[in-house]
């Protein structure tokens, strides 16, 4: 351990750590789920961490919360009404909200420790939580699908944590199954899937799990995150059996310029090109991914 700096030492990503230098430790806490720890970085300013990894950065949470809300989004011509499973630290809900057709943002996440740490120390990702249109629902969103209506949500999103942990279960082919009963026809899921220079196996698995699933679109996109492990993370974009979603071409085109003039900002990160850009896959995943 260098004094002064922090490392992200995972299973996940073995005999690899990024490291960010430490300028002042700002929170430690333990809920009944994971370590939460907030710092300020000298170079990304504000990190939330959990179980010792690195959840957001101030510096590039936007490429992260912007694609995994923009892609399904934007891909579907007039989502009313929106599922959040995880995201506590409300940078989806922000990301939601700049869509005027939403009408009903549900959130369910585990853990109120990070709904709280978010609202005190990372103002200008909670703000999402203002929105009206937001319920926060304090749970374990597994439990939270089974009991969802059938057909009642036009997109989903899962913005979990990684599958050492609480999140285990939101890999895992029931829960897939749970997020297709509760999606309507036609109705799109994003989910947070890891990276493919760490995990082909583990993406390997879920894109099995969701074409056996999801009977529309199954495809997989991917960004650029300066500060997960491998700079890159990806998502699972899959469509229920019903009106034919194509998430290459965003149908529900979102402006820069929109929400300008309001509380979360203009958008940083996504736009048009880069939605298309993001299914672009280097061969090595192609070959996995888009088995025949
Ligand atoms: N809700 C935040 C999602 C990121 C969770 C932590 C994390 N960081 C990662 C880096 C590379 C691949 C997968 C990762 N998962």
């Amino acid at each position: 351990v260098i004094p002064g700096w922090f490392s992200e030492i995972s299973p996940m990503w073995p005999g690899e750590a990024h490291s960010l230098k430490i300028e002042k430790i700002l929170f430690q806490g333990k809920s009944d789920y994971q370590d939460v720890m907030v710092f300020q970085s000298a170079t990304y300013g504000k990190v939330l961490v959990l179980d010792g990894v690195i959840q957001l950065t101030e510096r590039d949470e936007c490429a992260y919360q912007e694609m995994i809300t923009h892609l399904p989004l934007c891909s579907i011509p007039n989502p009313k009404k929106v599922l959040v499973i995880g995201g506590g630290d409300g940078g989806v809900l922000r990301e939601v909200a700049r869509h005027s057709s939403v009408e009903h943002i549900d959130i369910c996440e585990i853990d109120k420790m990070v709904v709280d740490v978010s609202k005190e120390y990372f103002p200008d990702v909670a703000v999402g939580y203002e929105d009206p249109r937001v319920t926060l629902h304090v749970g374990d969103g597994v439990a939270f699908l089974k009991a969802a209506q059938e057909g009642s949500y036009d997109a989903v999103i899962v913005d979990s944590s990684d599958p050492i942990g609480p999140a285990q279960e939101l890999f895992e082919k029931p829960f897939f199954a749970s997020v297709a009963k509760a999606l309507r026809p036609g109705g799109v899921v994003c989910t947070q899937a890891e990276s493919i220079w760490l995990h082909m196996h583990i993406i390997e698995d879920i894109v099995v799990n969701c074409r056996q699933i999801f009977k529309g679109s199954v495809n997989y996109a991917w960004t650029t995150v300066p500060t997960y492990p491998s700079g890159v993370i990806g998502f699972m974009l899959c469509s229920t059996e019903g009106p034919e979603v194509d998430f290459k071409n965003p149908i529900n085109p979102i402006e820069a310029n929109q929400n300008q003039n309001t509380s979360i900002g203009p958008l940083k990160f996504y736009n048009q090109e880069i939605h298309a850009a993001a299914f672009c896959l280097p061969s090595f995943a192609k070959k996995v991914i888009e088995a025949k």
